[in-house]
């Protein structure tokens, strides 16, 4: 028995898995890094007979870090009006600081938090709503050691315009070990954060930043943005992948090289933001099952129906794409839908005939009398083969659970897969609607065996507070991965993959870097440490 790779080992790091579930690891993807390899998806393997080329990622494990000051850009975008909303993201960084610690290196911590500038006036609004306060004072309370935030001067509309020298003290704390970390004030409320690559101001803010620090690890998978704390200061710094960033790009890559049969899941509101990732994915997905208004407006081309609440344009965008025959080819319709007369519903979805359960007022006010209502029904099911051509329908708001019965298309599709694909919240869960995608998931946590990927903002949110024993069970089931990155996972899959982001490219080995990590594996050359077991006494490896 080999050794575990702290970087793919699935538990983040921290220690090696038993040789069972090692095997089965879901963030692995594909391909696995042999130990000494100095890049994370580090062998370049063949699944299905497709060449799945290394993304030759420079790691965190193979970075000198004793005694370094070590500047870590993590996303802990998930503050609300001061608030940490949601520690999933802070809890999957744990890994990375941790290894920083543990092997010698102090860390300094940035994240951006929400949009503090404005589109329009691009102006910086430094506000305590956006403030990463609540994530220190987290990490604080879960690590027992102080993260320290410095303020910095603010400009009106400028926001922060230089990182001030007082810091320096700090840095010196945090050196002599009097603080654990320091945690930066939001990436975005400082003036060359977001001011483009090349301007004054950017390269002041990156040369600044890198000032502070010996190394720059980017572990903030789900900050796609090409922005100065993301990639400028990559330049100015040795940059290395943090051990989410491997994991991301490793469970990416798991996407653009799956295991056959492959399946996807996608839903959400609207069909242009999405059919950049949906053409991506169905060509490589054996099959894709659409969800929510995506496929609404597919069900309204093709069935020539006009939906509530379906823009016109998202139906001809339908026609254009999802008719086309080789995607239609892919897709796997859901048989029923749930059709209510107005958006906000009664939060009941029936199962046979019409709900006249719960009658609120905005239902009455838009059926009529309470009478109405019964004879109409607000809320009912539909089969979407009875539609008939020309029929004006009430609002979809709901891929029934019917849809999801053993039996049924989207169940066998589902059973069948060997790996899963999940970017969808099916019905306006917001008003109730939401047995579709609790269905949804449950057909999907049932097939044990399939290596099951969730990503999305709202995907993970409502997989959490819809399926909360299965969203608890999944975080620790090898089988399952829950991205941390929204946005960008559904961004990577539609450029072919992580390595085409640029904040990943910066990360990437050049060819003299891989030759000599190739050495340094042999034990010959430059790769300056090894990467090291964090063992368990109960681990073998050697
Ligand atoms: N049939 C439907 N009618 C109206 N809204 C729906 C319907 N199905 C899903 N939705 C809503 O769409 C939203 C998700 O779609 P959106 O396009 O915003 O996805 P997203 O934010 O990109 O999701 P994620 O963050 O998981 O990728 C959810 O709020 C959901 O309630
Ligand atoms: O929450 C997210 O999706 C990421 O942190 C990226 O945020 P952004 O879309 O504001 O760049």
């Amino acid at each position: 028995m080999g050794c575990c790779d702290p970087a793919t080992s699935g538990d983040g790091g921290g220690g090696c898995a038993p040789p069972a579930a090692r095997a089965d690891d879901a963030g692995a993807g594909p391909t696995r890094a042999p130990r000494g390899d100095a890049s994370a998806s580090a062998s370049a393997s063949e699944n299905n007979g497709i060449f799945h080329p290394p993304l030759h990622l420079r790691r965190i494990q193979d970075a000198d870090l004793t005694g370094k000051v070590v500047l870590v850009r993590v996303d802990h975008n998930c503050v609300k009006g001061g608030q940490l909303k949601d520690a999933f993201r802070v809890d999957a960084s744990l890994a990375t600081l941790y290894n920083i610690v543990e092997r010698g290196g102090r860390p300094i911590l940035m994240s951006h938090v929400n949009r503090p500038k404005d589109k329009k006036t691009k102006r910086v609004t430094v506000d305590d709503a956006d403030a990463v306060a609540a994530v220190a004072r987290y990490l604080t309370r879960k690590l027992g050691v102080v993260f320290a935030c410095p303020e910095f001067r603010v400009v009106d509309g400028d926001g922060i315009v230089d990182i001030d020298t007082s810091v320096n003290w700090l840095i010196e704390d945090l050196r002599a070990r009097r603080v654990g970390g320091v945690y930066l004030p939001n990436t975005r409320w400082f003036l060359g954060e977001e001011a483009g690559e090349g301007s004054e101001a950017a390269t002041r803010f990156a040369t600044q930043l890198a000032g502070l620090a010996d190394v720059f690890v980017n572990d903030a998978f789900g900050s796609w943005q090409p922005h100065v704390s993301t990639l400028g200061v990559a330049k100015f710094l040795p940059s290395y992948a943090g051990l989410l960033m491997q994991r991301e790009c490793e469970a990416l890559d798991a996407l653009i090289y799956p295991t056959r049969p492959f399946v996807a899941v996608i839903a959400g509101s609207k069909l242009d933001t999405k059919i950049g990732t949906i053409r991506a994915i169905a060509k490589r997905a054996d099959a894709v099952i659409l969800g929510g208004q995506l496929y609404n407006a597919y069900v309204a081309a093709k069935h020539g129906v006009t939906i509530a609440g379906v823009d016109a344009e998202d139906v001809e965008l339908a026609r254009r794409e999802l008719l086309a025959p080789e995607m239609e080819a892919k897709l796997v319709s859901p048989e029923t839908v749930v059709e209510s007369e107005t958006l906000d519903g009664c939060g009941c979805v029936p199962v046979d005939g019409e709900c006249v359960s719960v009658v609120t007022p905005s239902i009455r006010r838009s059926v009529g009398s309470r009478d109405d209502a019964k004879r109409f029904g607000p809320v009912r099911q539909r089969r979407v083969k009875d539609l008939t051509a020309g029929e004006t329908c009430g609002y979809f708001l709901d891929v029934s659970r019917e849809s999801f019965r053993d039996g049924s298309r989207v169940a066998k599709a589902i059973e069948g897969a060997s790996t899963i694909f999940v970017n969808a919240v099916v019905g306006l869960t917001s008003s109730g609607f939401n047995e579709g995608t609790s269905a949804l998931d449950a057909a999907v946590a049932a097939n044990v065996g399939a290596r099951k990927y969730f990503g999305g903002g709202d995907t993970l949110q409502e997989f959490k507070s819809l399926s909360p024993g299965l969203f608890l069970s999944a975080l620790d089931d090898p089988k399952f991965y829950l991205f941390t990155g929204g946005g960008t996972v559904l961004k990577a899959l539609a450029m072919g993959g992580a390595g085409e982001l640029e904040t990943v490219k910066a990360l990437r080995m050049s060819a003299a870097e891989i030759e000599r990590a190739r050495g340094g594996a042999d034990g010959k050359g430059a790769a300056s440490e090894a990467p090291r077991c964090m063992r368990l006494s109960s681990c073998d490896c050697g």
